[in-house]
């Protein structure tokens, strides 16, 4: 595989950018090897700047839930483009969209748009705290909710993929505010609010965390959460960042019947564009600036080219149940596939799926929760990682993440992966 102009581009980026690359995901620290450096994308295909394709499941982190460049989405940017591309103003689409959001999503009753997934859950926390008068605020080992301060203590995604899951430069006065949980551990839970009685505002988790690897909530966990939270007072945020119009169209809360008292959104609902957003009970949303008190704004926010890629995504995700259906197939045909061929070769590693997330854990032990997930063997995803990118397929390079699938893959490509998982799985075990 000829990848030398990634090679000098990265060479080129450590000159002016720490890393090299704008998040710290995006490098292959953990994989080894050159990060590629994309020109273009297409449906389920990523193009490198040597022209090398590469089937993609990453869908930029989640976003591109329809494919690459889809032309509904496409279409709708240059549209909006031909009138402007920012009014620091409010706009037509900004009330159409927030109508969209609140009739999809269960908990939300009113909403904020922001321009990316941290600032929707730093804001909530901010809310949240200004509705209760409390500081603390419960967070999972392993859960990632962008880089808020209070966030980077235990986090998951490239934090934890880095080894850095508490970032330096976080003041220990922010740190005492967050409390640590286990996810799936409903007793821990009893026994922090137990010890913090009256001083914690919310619970903050990833309903279906996706940034320590894929893991599924325990039967009744959810449900356990909104028990303690109702009766202790706790704002619960469901951080649906990723899971928010992909587990189903009113995201995990809608799938698992469990309702939030606020939730944050990103990713899909910008159809690709920089976007989040926070929402919940009107009640709450009313503290928020400038109908109440809690301070939060944004230059950019409600972007008129942004509003037109998320409203056009989000009309066709609420008027197309039939995507999800297609969605859950293609992750059940794919982990199916893999999990055959594991199988036959006496591999019993564990596959975690829920409609169209997955990840494959290097480990034959049950994976639910930040400890667990760090037993995997991260040596052995590292040459899996290469070992498929060889064979044209582009995945997360880490195993703490989860992949992310697209409509775009048909079942030509499901076959094409899976027999491009066969010979990488026998390839490294080969040579162990
Ligand atoms: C669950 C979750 N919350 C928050 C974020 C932060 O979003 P962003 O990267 O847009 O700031 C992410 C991912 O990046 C995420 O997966
Ligand atoms: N699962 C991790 C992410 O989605 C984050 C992407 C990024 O930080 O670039």
């Amino acid at each position: 595989m000829n990848i030398s102009e990634s090679k000098r581009l990265f060479n080129e980026a450590q000159n002016f950018i720490p890393g090299g690359v704008n998040s710290p995901v995006r490098a292959f620290k953990a994989v080894g090897g050159n990060p590629l450096f994309i020109k273009k994308a297409n449906g389920a295909y990523l193009y490198d700047e040597d022209g090398n394709q590469y089937i993609e499941l990453i869908n930029s982190w989640g976003p591109m839930i329809l494919g690459h460049n889809h032309p509904m989405i496409r279409e709708a940017v240059i549209k909006a483009m031909e009138e402007g591309t920012s009014f620091g103003a409010p706009t037509a689409k900004e009330v159409e969209i927030a109508e969209l959001i609140v009739s999809m999503v269960p908990s939300v009753e009113k909403v904020r748009m922001v321009n990316s997934g941290t600032e929707a859950t730093m804001s909530a926390i901010r809310v949240a705290r200004g509705y209760t008068g409390r500081d603390k605020f419960i967070k999972m080992e392993g859960h990632y909710h962008g880089h808020g301060d209070s966030f980077l203590i235990a986090a998951g995604s490239g934090a934890m993929t880095m080894g850095d899951p508490d970032s330096p430069g976080v003041t220990k006065g922010t740190a005492k505010d967050t409390l640590l949980a286990p996810y799936n551990n409903l007793e821990a839970i009893e026994k922090l609010v137990e010890a913090n009685r009256g001083e914690i505002a919310a619970l903050i988790l990833e309903p279906v965390p996706g940034n320590m690897g894929l893991c599924l909530p325990n039967e009744g966990y959810l449900q356990g959460l909104r028990d303690i939270c109702t009766r202790e007072g706790i704002v619960l945020i469901f951080d649906e960042v990723m899971t928010g119009f992909r587990l189903a169209k009113g995201g995990a809360q809608e799938l698992f019947g469990v309702t939030p008292d606020m939730t944050t959104l990103g990713k899909i609902i910008g159809g690709g564009m920089p976007v989040g957003a926070y929402g919940g009970k009107k009640e709450i949303m009313e503290f928020v600036s400038p109908s109440g008190p809690v301070y939060q704004a944004g230059t950019l926010s409600g972007n008129p080219i942004a509003m037109a890629a998320g409203l056009t995504m989000l009309n066709h995700l609420n008027s197309h149940p039939e995507v999800y259906t297609r969605l859950n197939e293609i992750g059940q045909k794919l982990t199916d596939g893999i999990g055959k061929v594991n199988q036959e070769l006496g591999l019993d590693y564990t596959i975690n799926l829920l409609g169209s997330m997955y990840s494959l854990f290097f480990t034959n032990e049950e994976i639910h929760d930040f400890e667990t997930a760090k037993k995997a063997n991260t040596g052995m995803f590292g040459k899996y990682f290469q070992a498929m990118l060889h064979r044209g397929v582009y995945l997360a390079p880490s195993q703490f993440e989860s992949l992310f699938l697209s409509t775009a893959l048909t079942d030509e490509l499901i076959e094409t992966i899976v027999t491009a998982h066969k010979s990488s799985i026998q390839e490294i075990h080969k040579n162990q």
